[in-house]
């Protein structure tokens, strides 16, 4: 039977990569996706400037909207300290599937919480049910009309606090308008834009950067 685009993905990680080596695991990814074919990680290019975000942001807590092979979540748990805890939500059970071995494949499994459904669903539940008090970076990078309406249900659910950092992929490509237009406009976000690329393309994407100020 025909093989998935996740399940190349994969092959191409247990291929290429060295087991426990988070960073190989990336290269592998990147290099299958820009000589083979496209996929929709975010990429070496704008992955630097996560790196960036994460890296000086520290954060003890971390949220991922979207998982789907893992690539992002790989590239933020190899940045993170010892004992901080990254929380990834995935609608997609197959992305999840794949997800798990790949995470498996860089050694972070143990790192990396992976909770499969959708975003409206768990969020109101992360406190109870996943002991987690507020988010000190949240990765946007799920379904695009999903990112306004979650970082109010964020709020709403006590989830955020003064100094959290939500980075949103996708900005412009596929685009996020009324995501945009809220931090932007909003007295309680500071907002900054890093300019970039839609992953392995000459697109033009970018990343938005947003801190809450309570
Ligand atoms: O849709 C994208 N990403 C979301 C996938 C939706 C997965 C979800 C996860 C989840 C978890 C919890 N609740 C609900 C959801 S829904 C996406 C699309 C493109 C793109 C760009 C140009 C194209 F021509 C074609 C695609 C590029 C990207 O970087 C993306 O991230
Ligand atoms: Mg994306």
């Amino acid at each position: 039977t025909q093989s998935t685009r996740p399940q190349r993905i994969l092959g191409a990680v247990q291929r290429n990569a060295t087991r426990g080596d988070p960073r190989s695991v990336v290269r592998a990814i990147d290099q299958y996706c820009r000589n083979q074919e496209w996929a929709m990680n975010v990429g070496d290019e704008k992955g630097c400037i996560l790196d960036s975000v994460v890296s000086e942001v520290n954060p003890a807590t971390v949220l991922e909207l979207g998982t789907y092979c893992g690539y992002s979540t790989v590239r933020i748990a190899s940045l993170l300290p010892p004992h901080a805890k990254l929380i990834t939500l995935e609608f997609n059970p197959e992305f999840a599937v794949i997800a798990r071995q790949v995470f498996a494949w860089a050694g972070l499994e143990d790192k990396i919480q992976l909770v499969e459904g959708a975003s409206g669903d768990l969020i109101p539940k992360m406190k109870e049910q996943f002991g987690v008090e507020t988010f000190d970076l949240v990765f946007l990078d799920h379904w695009k009309d999903r990112y306004l309406p979650d970082t109010k249900l964020m709020e709403e659910c006590g989830l955020l606090r003064k100094g959290s950092v939500l980075l949103a992929d996708n900005v412009i490509c596929p685009g996020a308008p009324e995501y945009l237009e809220f931090v932007r406009s909003s007295p309680r976000y500071e907002s900054q834009y890093f300019k970039s690329h839609l992953e392995y393309t000459k697109v033009e994407d970018g990343l938005e950067k947003s801190v809450f100020l309570g």
